[in-house]
């Protein structure tokens, strides 16, 4: 279409609006080499470069890197007006000493999306995700690096002396494959924010028996408080690590501290995982509401929490389930929001309960930190905070973050 056709179509219009800001922001990067030294790691699983140019610099997000590396970079996504560009490591010139090969045949420029450090020596990249972690705190939190909470964050190895798990491989109890275009019966993963799909037959991360794709499956979590099966419909939310919920279960209750007759909430319940530790805690006097949105993960919490009548599971959105279900004081709470963290109303809603302490499960970082301050504003101290490595490989890391009362000691 020339630049004088009027667009026929929504998607015409959008393309040529496309365009007229890709002209304006510049010619295209990609594909430009520059020599670097590689600075500080970042949320996301890249590392921080800088390129001149002209009297300026450009800030670039450089995968398969490490800090203090130099390394020939190529730029995948930028034009010239851009305030940051994305690259590959395409070349090590000075490597970290926490450089290994990678496991994986797949793992590197150009190739499989799925994971960011295969390159990176296991314990090294928990040193990495503690230092994410802690840059988070500190920059949207506020939180004051001599905190001890900060200083002191180590993120956990979960592999529980497992070989293979220790190596940060067969971890994932699940992992969605794709198609591969035009090859019937064969198999992929999307390569790095790309719809494109590279074969992979046997991807490294994932656990030999994962679960088939029909009805419901048991789960058994084997927790310092008991062991418990779980009912989960096969295509259901459960913690992808194979230690995750023991973990996660033994932390949470660590935090709360349940007590005979206390009222507890589980929001973001899933099938109830921590709701039937907290049920079996506070005992028949007591109370626990477990809040998911799933309709199907609700009538499996149901089953779960069957053989206690002080527990119930609730189907709705938790901010509105609380406002106009459960506007009455508990005890405890403890929330596993998805990754944009739980936010203001939730927060608002959960403070309204006063609780004694909030136990609150995180995939994100950076969202935990914003409820951090958002907790702060409201009352509730962070007071305790530990942080697990539950997908090696791979940036992501899931804390448990404690929150107490101000006026609770
Ligand atoms: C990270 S999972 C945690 C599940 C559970 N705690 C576990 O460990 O198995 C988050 C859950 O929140 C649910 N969810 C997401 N948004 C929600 C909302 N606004 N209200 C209620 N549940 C929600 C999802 O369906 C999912 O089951």
């Amino acid at each position: 279409m020339s630049g004088q056709q009027r667009p026929r179509n929504t998607q015409q219009r959008r393309s040529q609006r496309v365009n007229r800001e890709k002209k304006a922001r510049g010619a295209s990067m990609v594909g430009t080499r520059f020599e670097v030294e590689v600075g500080n790691i970042a949320h996301g699983g890249f590392c921080i470069a800088r390129v001149p140019v002209g009297d300026d610099t450009r800030v670039v997000f450089v995968r398969h890197s490490l800090p203090g590396e130099t390394a020939v970079i190529e730029i995948t996504e930028g034009t010239e007006g851009d305030r940051f560009w994305r690259a590959d490591a395409v070349e090590i010139l000075t490597a970290s000493a926490d450089r290994v090969e990678a496991p994986c045949a797949v793992a590197g420029p150009g190739l499989c999306g799925g994971c960011d450090f295969q390159h990176v020596k296991p314990a090294a990249q928990r040193a990495l995700k503690t230092a994410v972690v802690r840059e988070q705190l500190l920059r949207i939190a506020k939180l004051d690096p001599a905190d001890p909470l900060v200083a002191n964050l180590v993120v956990e190895d979960c592999s529980g002396g497992d070989r293979e798990l220790k190596r940060g491989l067969r971890w994932r109890t699940r992992t969605t494959f794709v198609g591969l275009p035009g090859a019937p019966g064969r198999k992929g993963l999307r390569k790095y924010r790309s719809n494109d799909v590279i074969e992979v037959d046997d991807c490294l991360i994932t656990a030999p028996a994962t679960a088939d794709d029909s009805g419901l499956v048991t789960r058994t979590v084997e927790a310092s408080a008991g062991t418990r099966d779980f009912q989960v419909a096969s295509d259901g939310f459960w913690q992808v690590h194979p230690n995750a919920p023991r973990v996660l279960v033994d932390a949470v209750l660590e935090q709360l501290q349940p007590q005979p007759g206390e009222k507890a909430l589980d929001l973001y319940a899933g099938v109830g995982l921590f709701a039937a530790y907290l049920a079996e805690a506070v005992g028949d006097g007591g109370k626990v509401v477990a809040i998911e949105g799933d309709a199907a993960a609700v009538q499996n919490a149901k089953r779960n929490l069957g053989m206690w009548r002080h527990a119930s599971a609730v189907a709705g959105g938790v901010a509105e389930v609380l406002k106009e279900e459960y506007d009455e004081p508990f005890d405890l709470v403890v929330l596993d929001p998805p990754r944009e963290g739980a936010k203001q109303a939730v927060v608002a809603q959960i403070v309204d309960r006063a609780p004694r302490a909030v136990s609150y499960v995180a995939c994100d970082p950076a969202a935990l930190a914003r409820d951090v301050a958002l907790f702060a504003e409201m009352g509730y101290r962070l007071t305790a905070l530990r942080a697990f490595d539950l997908f090696p490989m791979t940036h992501h890391v899931e804390c448990v973050a404690q929150f107490t009362r101000r006026d609770v000691s």
